[in-house]
């Protein structure tokens, strides 16, 4: 009597003696035979144009650094011509928006990382010192009859400061009363000298910015690092079509080219878009293709801010500045061949192309006319029977039989 372990012993020889063999069914089918291969065609283009060639898959790729720093060049006038409406424009208006803005005056602060911006439109408010004075009477809850409706040392919401509790004549108005207030004094007479039917100054789309953008790809060495400054012996000025690597730039070239109007965003403001791409193959050349492009765009309309110019101690004149603020956005990406890169991608294509087989049973099980011998021939069932099932064999004559007359072809098996 062999005893547990005997068999225990036995079964894991035999296991470890076998060799076991998947079986193959064959099927002459043309229609089949088609929709395999057109798969495999497929699946082949896919992963050698688009995931190989095109996405560039051989390649490891890295983003750009970048700064990108700017400097101005141009001036303009800004006058109140006399044919102008006398009764919205104040006399005093005349003299003090007449003058030449250079860049000091116009560019705001003088130096960012990434960004410029530039005054077109202007409300100036000179001379004003700290004080006691007459609130604008457009603040909401400024206009008063008597000096308790000015409560000493509250804030009026958007006023200009603390009121001092006396109900004083506006200065825009000897019959209107407002609550006095400790301020910048006088208060900002808040209007544009044109209203809304032209910026101050003049000229300003025929300003140029000279762009230096400085980039690197740090991750494939430190040798990949460059600008946008094009080699020669004065800078370019940028054409999108005849010097798209020029590097000097006409405002009014810039709103044109990101669709807007100028007039329209000189008046009341505006945020455009710079936009560098750098997408590099370092597989080339580095200086000679690894070259910007371009594009501009106008991400918003309306834009001031007040600043003010300090004098001598305790007197300055306030702007609240309209302007065009330009925002420098730099992106790119280096592709550089990568050998682990292209095994991982033709790994995935060649597993891929593993579903073909998936279609091409789906077709075999569901759809093919021999579909129920494919079952019949693909798959062995197992019952609870103690005895080992037998699976006979065809021998070599039913063979020869079956390949004469069907055109299923198998490796013989049948059901018991
Ligand atoms: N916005 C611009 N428009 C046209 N040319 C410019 C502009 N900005 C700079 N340049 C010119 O580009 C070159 C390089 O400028 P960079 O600022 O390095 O030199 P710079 O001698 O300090 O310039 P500059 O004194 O003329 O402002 C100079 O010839 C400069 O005049």
């Amino acid at each position: 009597m062999t005893s547990r372990w005997d068999r225990l012993g036995n079964s894991l020889l035999q296991s470890f003696i076998e060799y076991e063999t998947p079986r193959l069914v064959k099927v002459h089918n043309v229609y089949l035979g088609l929709v395999i291969r057109v798969c495999q065609i497929l699946v082949f283009s896919y992963v050698i144009s688009y995931a190989i060639l095109y996405e560039r898959g051989y390649q490891e790729f890295a983003q750009v650094e970048s700064s990108a720093t700017v400097k101005l060049k141009g001036t303009s006038r800004s006058h109140i011509p006399t044919h102008e409406n006398a009764t919205t424009i104040l006399p005093e208006w005349r003299h003090l928006y007449s003058r030449i803005w250079d860049v000091a005056d116009y560019v705001v602060p003088p130096a960012e990382n990434g960004a410029f911006f530039i005054t077109t439109n202007v409300v100036i408010t000179p001379n004003q010192t700290q004080g006691s004075c007459a609130e604008d009477p457009a603040i909401k809850r400024a206009k008063c009859k008597t000096d308790e409706q000015c409560i000493k040392d509250k804030y009026l919401v958007f006023g200009h400061g603390p009121m001092t509790g006396r109900c004083v004549p506006s200065d825009r108005s000897q019959r209107t009363k407002v609550c006095e207030v400790e301020a910048w004094c006088p208060i900002e007479r808040d209007g544009l000298p044109f209203g809304m039917t032209k910026p101050l100054m003049d000229h300003v789309d025929r300003y140029t910015v000279f762009i230096k953008n400085s980039i690197a790809f740090p991750f494939f060495g430190p040798q990949y690092r460059r600008n946008n400054v094009i080699p020669g012996p004065k800078p370019t000025i940028y054409h999108p079509v005849r010097r798209p690597l020029g590097q000097i730039f006409w405002l009014g070239d810039v709103i044109s080219l990101s669709g807007g109007n100028f007039t329209q965003l000189s008046l009341k403001g505006g945020v455009i878009s710079i936009s560098i791409q750098w997408n590099c193959d370092l597989d080339y050349d580095f200086d000679k293709y690894c070259l910007p492009h371009y594009e501009f765009r106008i991400l918003d309309t309306g834009w001031n801010f007040r600043h003010a110019q300090f004098h001598e101690t305790g007197r300055r004149t306030l702007f609240k500045a309209y302007g065009l603020r330009f925002v420098i956005l730099v992106d790119g990406l280096a592709g550089k061949f990568s050998l682990r890169n292209t095994i991982l991608n033709v790994g995935n294509g060649l597993a891929l192309l593993g579903m073909t087989t998936f279609v091409g049973e789906f077709f075999l099980l569901y759809f093919a006319k021999e579909k129920k011998n494919v079952v019949a021939k693909k798959y062995d069932y197992i019952t609870k029977r103690r005895n080992a099932i037998k699976v006979p064999t065809l021998d070599e004559a039913e063979v020869a039989t079956l390949n004469q007359n069907a055109d299923v072809f198998t490796l013989k098996s049948d059901l018991p």
